[in-house]
């Protein structure tokens, strides 16, 4: 039987990467912080912990020692743009620096137990921030505008180095991706947790930032499927995953409206210049021609999909 340890079990790619692991007959290990926590958090029963923070480089060495894994899946970090903006050391540490001290682990695990161990690491779109060009593919320029996006480009610098150092160490290159496990966070599931009260008649407005970024959004099962299919490839590599198709941010807000049924929205959306993010990625959208071809994935679900999925989640939670 493999194992696999995932870091960052408890957030959306997380649970969706634990679930899809374990229907396939993987043991499956997750760093969390308290044992405790995960547990509030309701990780499955069939998941072994092991406690540890990112903040301490030797609880991730004994996490990767005690669970001795096959497959590494690096997914922990601060994931918001906009709090990396509040807290950048910290982002810089938990979404950088501790990519090394993984990265090590599992290198130092390989050569002492001669078992090879495979790295999977989340990328993210942002690394290319002010991009030189659309859509980008796994040879655009490296080009970060925000905290996250240069802890993140760090992180996927790393993984080449141990690349070529003899480590199966590869990386998907995560565009956006939602379902109705994103918290509200993010501004998908702000909009549609924000047009559900709407409809529901439990609040008149939504306030949002900049409504004019755009962005190529997917269905986070299908992203994490990516994963999956990366860590089995014959060779370790980059791979862009996306859809190819971008919208704006308004886009999403009058698709939502639309799925809950309202058409005359704009006076019921303002903005608000706390949403605001001193510099923001104005366009991304994703070329994933590679993996499509080599590893033979496809999104599954079109953005109104999406869009309507979320909404009818939210819907149902405000009615039940
Ligand atoms: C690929 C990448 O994808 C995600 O990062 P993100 O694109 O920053 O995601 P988001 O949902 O926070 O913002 C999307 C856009 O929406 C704009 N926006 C407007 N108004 C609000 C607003 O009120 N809240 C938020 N959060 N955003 C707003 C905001 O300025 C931005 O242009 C993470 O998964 C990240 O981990 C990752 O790797």
């Amino acid at each position: 039987m493999s194992s696999a340890l995932i870091t960052g079990i408890t957030g959306q790619d997380g649970s969706y990467l634990a679930e899809q692991l374990h229907s396939r007959g993987i043991d499956v290990h997750a760093l969390v912080r308290a044992e405790s926590s995960a547990q509030e958090q309701s990780v499955a029963e069939w998941v072994t912990l092991h406690e540890g923070d990112l903040l301490s480089p030797e609880s991730l060495r004994r996490a990767v020692v005690d669970s001795a894994p096959d497959y590494v899946f690096n997914l922990a970090g601060i994931s918001s743009v906009a709090q990396s903006w509040k807290e950048p050391e910290l982002t810089s540490r938990v979404t950088g620096l501790a990519v090394g001290s993984m990265l090590e682990a599992a290198w130092t695990l390989q050569e002492s137990s001669g078992k090879p161990v495979r790295f999977v690491q989340a990328s993210s779109s942002e690394i290319f921030g002010a991009a030189v060009e659309v859509p980008q593919n796994e040879s655009t320029p490296i080009h970060p505008v925000s905290p996250y996006g240069a802890a993140k480009a760090y992180a996927h610098h790393l993984v080449g180095v141990y690349r070529s150092r003899g480590l199966f160490a590869a990386t998907g290159i995560l565009y956006n991706h939602e379902s109705p496990r994103r918290p509200e966070a993010f501004v998908t599931r702000k909009i549609t947790a924000g047009v559900a009260q709407i409809a529901a008649g439990t609040s008149s407005e939504l306030l949002l930032g900049n409504l004019d970024a755009q962005r190529d959004w997917g269905w986070a099962p299908d992203y994490v499927d990516a994963l999956v299919r990366i860590v089995e490839a014959d060779v370790a590599d980059d791979f862009v995953i996306a859809t190819g198709e971008s919208h704006t941010v308004r886009e999403f807000v009058g698709a939502a409206f639309t799925a809950a049924g309202i058409t005359d929205w704009q006076h019921l959306v303002a903005v608000d210049e706390r949403f605001n993010r001193p510099v923001d990625a104005p366009l991304m959208r994703g070329d994933s021609t590679k993996i499509r071809e080599t590893l033979g994935w496809k999104p599954t679900k079109r953005f109104d999909e999406i869009v309507s999925a979320m909404v009818n989640h939210d819907l149902e939670l405000l009615s039940s």
